[in-house]
């Protein structure tokens, strides 16, 4: 099959783009049962599709580029190329909204009219990063933030104002690409490959957008982290759920925005979220309050530090949707010796999950893995593993 995406097979973003959606996702079934084959008894569940293949991703992260022809250097925008070598100057995608790829020829014009520098990694030289945009399913408001390696920048009101004009200029006053809302500068001092730094100035309207999922309402910042797929998550949320016995006490670990805490507020008797980032952890408190919520509270720290106090009082289940990398031997290890009756692991990444069973196995069983499709024509693959202690 043929794709019709002018970067396909020279972007790294979508390596599945040529393929029927039937076959990618017996593809990624196939990966799990790999992955798992040395777990025998394990029931592995048939994948989840997405409701839409094509247009879902609700967040976009780009860093800046540039290419010289002659003497001449144009600033570009985009994902990196498969090897990593150099950055596709991106003019359109099949799998991020429409109003993101709007915004991102945007940016990309304004920054060569404003003859802008990008960072540059060997260099250490330059000042765009990075361009970060987030647009709400629910209430289609949009967010802008452009990630700097400095923090004084030309102009700063002439700038924005005049990225402003842009945006709104590209995704029209209509509404049918949605609302701009804010605009942000985001200050990442360091030289290293995390995208965004601590360090916000909001250049025009507000720091976030509102979004809903199911019936609970968040604001949601540039940092914190929140599923791409908004059209799947309700669906990876009820797969937790109905996990959750009635009246139970959970701990919900790596909690984010707080999104699955307030999911499973409805069944659980109590729920206590656990979470580093500090914008995260405020507005999950924020969400409480906003949505009348009483039986959920909130840890800020990391989980290495938080969790184990609490696998000492009378919580019995577990859920955990920690980054790619996975929970890491120390966490794994304070699970696996601990009394929990049930641990619901939610997984962007089969490879490290296995590793954490691995460890977890010492005294839980792992008896299903749900396999869910959050990321069409991609890879990457979302699971939800359910292990159990043993008697
Ligand atoms: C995959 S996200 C999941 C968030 C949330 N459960 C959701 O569905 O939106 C992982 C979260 O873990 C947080 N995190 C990463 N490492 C952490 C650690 N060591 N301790 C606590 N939180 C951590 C990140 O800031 C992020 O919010």
């Amino acid at each position: 099959m043929k794709s019709s995406c002018g970067h396909f097979g020279i972007c790294g973003g979508c390596t599945n783009l040529s393929m029927d959606y039937g076959k990618e996702l017996s593809k990624k079934e196939q990966f799990l049962k790999e992955t798992f084959s040395a777990f025998r008894h394990v029931e592995i569940r048939p994948i989840l599709a997405s409701p839409s293949a094509e247009l879902y991703r609700h967040k976009l992260q780009l860093p800046f580029g540039r290419r010289v022809i002659g003497k001449k250097v144009i600033t570009t925008l985009g994902l990196f190329n498969r090897e990593s070598t150099f950055i596709v100057d991106q003019n359109e995608c099949l799998i991020q909204e429409q109003a993101l790829t709007e915004i991102t020829q945007a940016v990309k014009l304004w920054a060569r009219k404003e003859g802008l520098p990008p960072y540059n990694e060997k260099s250490k030289r330059g000042i765009l990063k990075y361009l970060v945009a987030r647009k709400s399913f629910t209430t289609k408001e949009i967010l802008v933030g452009i990630v700097t390696a400095q923090e004084h920048i030309p102009h700063p009101k002439d700038l924005s104002k005049r990225l402003h004009n842009h945006i709104t200029d590209r995704i029209g006053k209509s509404g049918k690409y949605g609302k701009l809302v804010g605009i942000i500068q985001n200050i990442n001092l360091r030289h290293t490959s995390m995208a965004l730094g601590r360090e916000e100035n909001l250049l025009w309207g507000r720091p976030y957008i509102n979004e809903s999922i199911g019936k609970y309402r968040f604001r949601v910042g540039l940092s914190t982290f929140l599923q791409v797929n908004p059209s799947q998550t309700p669906s990876l949320y009820n797969l937790i759920l109905d996990e959750i016995e009635k009246g139970s006490r959970v701990i919900d670990a790596y909690s984010g925005i707080g999104t699955i805490s307030l999911w499973l507020s409805g069944v659980a008797k109590e729920v206590i979220g656990l979470e580093e980032n500090p914008n995260s952890h405020k507005t999950a408190i924020e969400a409480l309050k906003n949505n009348h919520i009483s039986n959920v509270k909130f840890r800020k720290g990391r989980v290495s530090e938080t969790l184990p106090m609490l696998l000492a009082q009378d919580y019995s289940t577990v859920v955990l949707d920690p980054p790619r990398s996975g929970l890491g031997e120390e966490v794994a290890l304070e699970l696996a010796n601990s009394r929990i009756q049930k641990i619901i692991y939610v997984s962007c990444d089969p490879i490290s999950l296995r590793d954490d069973v691995r460890i977890l196995s010492k005294n839980y069983y792992l008896s299903s893995l749900q396999p869910v499709d959050m990321f069409p024509k991609t890879d990457h693959l979302e699971t939800v593993a359910v292990l159990n202690r043993k008697a």
